[in-house]
């Protein structure tokens, strides 16, 4: 029987006999003495076997290879002041090994080495086939007991301290309107129809208020077949919440509450509340995006007024058509920034263009408060204007300005891009610093130019802000989004919960009376029987986890994630079916055979 996990044992321990089981990380021969480092998912421990102290042990211990399981039983005993090891918990003892059993061997030759993974880099194809192997290393161990630390966390705190009930809604469902593709799965019994995945249990948790639950929360799947990025999964898992009677700002400070509980129990770190809040419109004006990363200044500076006169062709014509020009002003960019990197071919110039900006203008300043430009802004740049962008963007010699100028989506998604690519360049980004904020008012809908209709920024069960609802198509939004360090971690909103606005809301988003009913009947008619007003949010658990985490991929915090082509390695899936199968579906198209 076990009696400790081995990334335990303790200074405490010495003089016990303790039973382990695990893993060998590594086997070392020192010149007849033989050291194995066992592992198991609490960590490593030093195990030492020699023909005069173990005589028992020695031969098994000696035959001993990489990742065979084994059980020991040992005495726990001090390290010589030589071996003593600071860079593991279980540095101070060691194991004598009194008796070994083998449990299991391996019997391929490793795709991998365990031991040395953390250290090395392993082609990521090779980790997602193998991942039991690779969840073994230390590194993956821990994400993943970290990922249930934070689970741990937020049931607890939403059940005991918030009174909160988990309910489970369907996976077989219909299709919810989260922005992206449906999964989509054919019924067998009901020929021709099909079940889609839900992108959210949006529709099922604010039913569930309208039955009264009044508090509901779900470590929720949700699918969502949309193109994928390091903090996107086809698959993913959302804290989703939904609360009855309570105001944007009571739901707010709630999820400060609980958001603080988690940082507390899982980071040990005390966050300052309430936490800082930036409306959608100073975040877009400040920093050209929507979930800004504040660890950092470098503010964009609007320029527009002073510009709409210029006699610069591309800034005057960029006013003149309804857009706008903006600066990202970067102290001492002079010195390291060249034309080169700013001119056709530069990699700053296609930072810019692949944000869809044509060209990448600048300003210098130089040592002598001069400035240094492309002649056709120089020239056509009056001595007032100069001054005022020089004040406005606080510019002193060394700045670099560089500007963006055109339709107002680009201008920010280019001046956003570069300012993040300088941020990480200048080494202006502290990796210690928590930065967290709520971007709340929100616009209700912004424009789909593929599909020439408005379309809800959030989701169209969104409520409009109380003062707007002369105008619902320029309307904002009862709606927040958490961002943390850059990243979206949560989204949330009060929702409707009239009938009339509900409907006045689909027909602005371009559907059709008949549509809305076939799609949201259900809803619609909910909303007749006593709706209670309502709202909630929803956090992704695994972008929260990869944050918490330090990593770079969400793929790193996921037991079993997808690739960028949203296959799974371990299992090789998607794979063909059988004719048979498809047949029983009512799909007898698309027919690929099984390999
Ligand atoms: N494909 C995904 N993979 C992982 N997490 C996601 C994914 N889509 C959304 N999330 C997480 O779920 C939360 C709530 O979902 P929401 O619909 O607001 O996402 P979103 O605004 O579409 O996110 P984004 O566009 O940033 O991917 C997001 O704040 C995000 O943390
Ligand atoms: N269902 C929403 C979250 C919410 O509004 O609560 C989403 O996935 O974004
Ligand atoms: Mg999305
Ligand atoms: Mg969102």
């Amino acid at each position: 029987m076990r009696t400790h996990y081995c990334g335990e044992l303790r200074q405490k321990d010495i003089g016990e006999t303790v039973t382990l089981y695990g893993w060998v990380d590594r086997r070392r021969d020192h010149g007849g003495v033989i050291f194995l480092d066992l592992r198991d998912r609490s960590g490593i421990v030093q195990v030492v076997s020699d023909p005069q102290r173990t005589p028992d042990s020695y031969e098994l211990a000696n035959s001993l290879r990489n990742e065979y399981v084994v059980e020991i039983t040992g005495r726990v005993t001090q390290r010589p002041e030589e071996s003593l090891n600071t860079r593991i918990p279980t540095g101070e003892v060691e194991i004598y090994a009194d008796k070994i059993e083998l449990l299991n061997g391996v019997r391929k030759q490793l795709p991998f080495q365990v031991s040395t993974a953390d250290t090395e880099t392993v082609r990521e194809d090779l980790r997602l086939k193998y991942r039991y192997l690779d969840l073994r290393r230390d590194r993956m161990a821990r994400n993943i007991q970290l990922r249930h630390q934070v689970v741990k966390a937020m049931r607890r705190y939403l059940e005991d301290v918030e009174g909160f009930i988990e309910v489970e809604t369907p996976i077989l469902t219909r299709s919810t309107p989260e922005g992206a593709r449906d999964y989509v799965l054919p019924s067998r019994v009901n020929p021709g129809e099909w079940f889609a995945l839900p992108q959210s249990p949006q529709l099922f948790k604010q039913i569930l208020m309208v039955s009264g639950l009044d508090r509901y929360y779900q470590i929720a799947r949700c699918f969502r077949d949309e193109d994928l990025r390091a903090d996107r999964q086809p698959e993913f898992t959302q804290l989703d919440m939904e609360m009855s009677f309570m105001s944007e700002e009571e739901i707010i400070e709630l999820n400060e509450k609980l958001v603080s509980y988690i940082f507390k129990t899982v980071k040990g770190v005390e966050l300052p509340l309430p936490f800082p809040r930036l409306t959608y419109a100073e975040a877009m004006e400040r920093y050209g995006c929507d979930k800004p990363d504040t660890r950092y200044d470098l503010q964009l500076v609007n320029v527009s007024d002073v510009m709409k006169d210029s006699g610069f062709k591309v800034f005057r014509d960029a006013v003149a058509n309804g857009g706008i020009v903006k600066i990202l002003p970067i102290p001492n960019g002079n010195e390291q920034i060249s034309n080169v990197r700013i001119k056709p071919g530069g990699d700053l110039f296609r930072e810019a263009s692949e944000a869809g900006a044509k060209g990448l203008a600048y300003i210098r300043v130089r040592e002598d408060g001069e400035i240094d430009t492309i002649g056709a802004i120089k020239d056509n740049l009056s001595e007032e204007q100069k001054q005022e962008i020089l004040q406005r963007t606080g510019a002193k010699p060394g700045h670099l300005l560089l500007f963006g100028a055109g339709d107002a989506v680009t201008v920010n998604k280019t001046l956003d891009r570069l300012r993040q690519a300088i941020a990480k360049e200048f080494g202006l980004i502290d990796p210690d610093k928590i930065n967290l904020l709520w971007v709340v008012d929100f616009p209700m809908f912004e424009w789909n130019a593929d599909e020439k209709r408005l379309e809800a920024l959030h989701h169209p069960f969104t409520a409009p802000h109380p003062d707007d609802l002369h105008d619902l198509k320029t309307a904002r939004a009862q709606a927040y989004d958490l961002v943390f360090n850059g990243f979206e971690v949560g989204g949330g909103s009060r929702r409707i919960y009239q009938r009339e606005v509900q409907e006045q809301v689909f027909e602005t988003i371009g559907l059709s009376p008949e549509e809305a009913q076939n799609k949201f009947g259900f809803l619609l008619e909910a909303f007749e029987y006593g709706t209670p007003p309502h709202g909630g949010i929803a956090y992704g658990l695994d972008r929260l986890v990869m944050l918490f985490a330090g990593e770079e991929s969400i793929r790193d915090v996921i037991a079993f994630p997808k690739t960028q082509q949203a296959r799974c390695l371990l299992t090789d899936a998607p794979s063909g079916v059988d004719v048979k199968q498809l047949k029983e579906l009512h799909v007898a198209s698309t027919y690929k055979p099984k390999s």
